[in-house]
């Protein structure tokens, strides 16, 4: 089972292409890192992947089986805004409990204090509430994980920690991952493989291969 696009193209309407001709594979198990300067198509190309936009050409393929829409609850979205995840009129333990119920196990690991699980979005930390949205998109159906950003928000010592406790499930559970950072040291701390921007043809390119993430975990 792996994730890949074959050839999507994206633009936005009436806008210019954003990228064509993006080839990339993500197998499971496998961390991928994402970079290119700002506004080149990350996000763009994350939202695809977890089927909240449809390319203009192209198709996903998800399990074997071949969509021209990549919808499926088996790749999950973490964006840099979690504020823009949550309904903020449930209270916690409802949008945590939403699509699953993760164990204490889970919550501990992620650092989520059971207290916070009482309150509302807002009376949250962007970083607490982050955690939130990475424990809710760790289902059982989970099979990628696209981190757009993930840990932007969180300072170096905690970002450290959410993505060790991450990168251990991921591990375990054989997720693939695709982690879009601006943060070089990061990818690189993390990542199998890179792939990065190339601006004369509007697309990705494999940079070679990092350090296993092994040495992380
Ligand atoms: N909803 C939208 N409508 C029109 N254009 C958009 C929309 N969202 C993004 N864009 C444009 O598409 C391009 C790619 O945006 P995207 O957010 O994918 O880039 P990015 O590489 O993730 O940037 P950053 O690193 O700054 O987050 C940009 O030029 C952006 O202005």
């Amino acid at each position: 089972m792996q994730l890949e696009t074959r050839n999507i193209g994206f633009r936005y309407p009436k806008g210019p292409w954003v990228f064509q001709g993006v080839d990339l594979v993500i197998k499971p198990g496998e961390i991928v890192g994402l970079i290119g300067p700002s506004g080149c198509g990350k996000s763009t190309l994350g939202r695809i992947l977890a089927g909240y936009e449809i390319p203009n050409e192209g198709n996903i393929i998800i399990q074997d089986s071949l969509q021209s829409v990549s919808h499926s609850s088996s790749v999950q979205l973490v964006f840099q805004h979690p504020e823009k995840a949550v309904n903020p009129r449930w209270k916690m333990e409802d949008i945590l409990n939403e699509g699953w119920h993760p164990d204490d196990k889970l919550l501990s690991s992620l650092g989520i204090e059971k207290e916070w699980l009482h309150r509302w979005p807002h009376e949250l930390s962007g970083g607490e509430l982050q955690r939130f949205c990475i424990a809710r998109s760790l289902g059982p159906n989970t099979r990628f994980l696209i981190a757009d950003e993930m840990t932007t928000m969180l300072d170096a010592i905690t970002q450290a920690q959410i993505m060790h406790a991450v990168l251990k499930i991921a591990q375990k559970r054989e997720l693939g991952m695709l982690i879009i950072s601006h943060e070089w040291h990061l990818i690189q701390r993390l990542c199998n493989r890179v792939v990065q921007w190339d601006p004369k043809k509007l697309n990705f390119y494999e940079t070679g291969f990092t350090k296993a993430y092994e040495q992380f975990a």
